[in-house]
Formats: structure tokens, sequence, C-alpha cells
């Protein structure tokens, strides 16, 4: 028997699970499994064979399969759920909860008789709403039930810093911690450039109008896209996130965890810096806040349990 090669099943073949599944591939991170609903079962399957028809001119190895069978999606090391529908200008992630709960439900019913020992990453919205059925569902440990947004937060928020100063976004670090909404929470003391602190090189005027760029920046592409949702960037962080777990590279990298008395919250879950690793998120760090800052995250948490709360599956 030679080595096997990772399986990751991507749920929902839309922007961004289609997106993701291209990228999953294009890094060789394993051989992509996309699921969508039977109805949509020869579009998937186009999709994936398009993206195969990619690979020889990309000169990847990864195969792709299209397919609204679950039965595919058998053993998978990492499952990405997409499933669901996006929000439009107007509306608000929340507005999609109880639409989407039941997708996401459904959709681990089947990760848990399929795939029983995978890792499971969120991005359906709003997501850590979503993170929180899903772990319902799936009864897994929650090392293995991992939301999506700090990344794309983060790397919205490193984007608009690196512009701002006009220097490589490869040496612009920070984090953003809180729930996937409009009252996250961007941490500018953690933030620097190539070691640089950003408050000694951005006035506070501008910094500050980075972070309420940041907070609303999901919002700024629905506006300009008219009919859907960023999956560019989601993508390319789903994709980091499943490298991390796929090498076991132990990166810190923020996601939704489920917190167990950490930053006071219990039984919450919500965006937070993490170890993530061959094992899920392996570690959380608590970091010591301002007043200020703990405020923001109490704002934020609070966004976050009034959503919960409304969850009817
Ligand atoms: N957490 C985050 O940072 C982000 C979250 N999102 C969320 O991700 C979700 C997907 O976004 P897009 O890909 O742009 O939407 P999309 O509409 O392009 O794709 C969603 C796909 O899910 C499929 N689907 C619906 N029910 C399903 C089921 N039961 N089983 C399998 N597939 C099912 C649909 O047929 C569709 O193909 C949305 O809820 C969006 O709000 C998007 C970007 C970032
Ligand atoms: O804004 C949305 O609805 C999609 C999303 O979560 C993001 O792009 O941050």
């Amino acid at each position: 028997m030679g080595l096997k090669r990772n399986k990751i099943s991507v749920v929902g073949a839309g922007f961004t699970g289609a997106t993701t599944a291209l990228m999953l591939a294009q890094k060789e991170l394993g051989d992509v499994v996309l699921i969508d609903i039977p109805q949509l079962e020869n579009p998937t399957k186009g999709k994936a064979l398009d993206m195969m028809e990619a690979s020889p001119v990309q000169g990847f190895d990864s195969q792709i399969i299209g397919t609204s069978n679950y039965e595919d999606a058998a053993d998978s090391d990492v499952v990405i759920i997409t499933a669901g529908i996006a929000r439009k200008p107007g509306m608000s992630r929340d507005d999609l909860v109880n639409t989407n709960a039941g997708i996401v439900k459904s959709v681990c019913e089947n990760i848990k008789k399929y795939a029983p020992n995978s890792i499971v990453i969120i991005l359906s919205n709003p997501v850590d709403a979503m993170t929180y059925v899903a772990y319902n569902a799936l009864g897994f440990p929650k090392n293995r039930v991992i939301g999506q947004s700090g990344v794309l937060d983060t790397a919205r928020y490193c984007t608009f810093i690196a512009q701002e100063l006009n220097v490589s976004v490869e040496d612009v670090r920070g984090f953003v911690l809180g729930g996937h909404g409009d009252d996250m929470v961007p941490l500018v003391r953690y933030s620097s450039v190539g070691g640089i602190p950003i408050d000694t090189l951005i006035s506070s005027e501008r910094i500050e109008a980075i972070v309420q760029r940041t907070r609303v920046g999901g919002g700024e592409i629905v506006n300009l896209l008219g009919n859907g949702s960023a999956y560019y960037a989601p993508a390319a962080s789903l994709v980091q996130m499943t490298e991390a777990i796929l090498k076991d590279k132990k990166r810190i990298i923020p996601v939704i965890a489920l917190l167990e008395g950490e930053y006071g919250y219990d039984g919450l879950f919500m965006g937070v810096p993490t170890i993530l690793g061959g094992d899920g998120i392996e570690k959380i760090f608590e970091l010591e806040l301002t007043a200020d800052e703990k405020l923001a995250l109490e704002k934020s948490a609070d966004s976050v349990r009034n959503v919960i709360s409304v969850v009817t599956v």
C-alpha cells in the first residue's frame, strides 16, 4: 500500500464552494469532492470536469469530482460547508439564519454518517451561529468544528493597511477578534508592519477608518456585486485553514471556536486566535484586553448571542 492522498469535500458548489475547490486543487492539498443538491448534480459535475480540464494547463494532479451523493465524501479528512443562501444588498448576514440553519443541519447529518472522523470547516452565514448549529448536529469534539471568519476579516484589514502605507501585504500582521458581523473587533494594538506597530505610522483617524471599513468589508463587496457576496477572498481563507490542518502547520490563525470560559464566555462560538494544526483547533490564545477592547468584544458577543437565540432548528 502506498501513501494515501488527502480527501477534502466541499459542500455547496456555488461561488465560494467552486472557487475553493479549484484553489485547493491548484495547491494539490488533496483530491476534492464537490457536493451540491441533486437538482444541481449535472452543473456540479460540469464545474468539476471543467476544473479537471484546467489541470494539464496548470499542472496539478489533484482529482476533482462533482456529485450530490454523500457516499462520495466517505472518509474525507476535511469537509468544508459553503451550502446555503448568500445575502443581497440591503440584507444582513443574520437575515439568512433559519434558511441556512436548516441546510447546515441536514448537511451535517450526512457528514456525521459518511465522514465521522473529519475536521469540519463552516463558511455558511451567519457563520458564528452556523458553527453552533454544525457543532450540535455533528456531535464532534469542539476541536474538529471550526468556523471561518477571522482569516477573511484579517485579510481585509491587512489589505487596507498595506494600501494605506503602500507596503507589501506580506509584511502586514494583525488580527480580528469576535463575531463575523459589523461589530467585529480588529485589534489595532496587535497590528504591525514588519514588526512596527501601525499606530506609530498611521494617524488615529485613518486607523479608525480602516477598522470601520474592515467591519463592513463583506457589505462593501455585497453592494458592489449586487447579487451575491464575496467569494475569492473567502475561498482563499478556507484554503489557508485547510492547509494548516492537512499539513499540521500549527499556524496561529483566528477562527470561530467554541469558548468554554476563554475571554469570560461559556458556550459561545466566536472568533479568537488559535493554533490550527492536524487536530484542528489545538489551542485558543487568551489575550489581555484593555477595557475598551473588552467592551467592543462584549458588543460583538451580544450580536452573536442574539442571532443564536433565534435559531429554531
Ligand atoms: N463566513 C464567511 O466569511 C463567508 C460566508 N459566506 C457564506 O457562504 C454561503 C455560500 O455563499 P456562496 O457560495 O456565495 O453562495 P452560492 O449561492 O453561490 O452557493 C451556495 C450553494 O449551496 C448550495 N446548497 C444549498 N442547499 C444545499 C444543500 N442542502 N446541500 C448542498 N448544497 C446546498 C446551493 O445549491 C448553491 O450552489 C452563504 O451563506 C454566504 O453568506 C460567503 C462568504 C464569506
Ligand atoms: O458579507 C457576506 O454576506 C459574506 C461574508 O460573510 C463576507 O464576505 O464577509
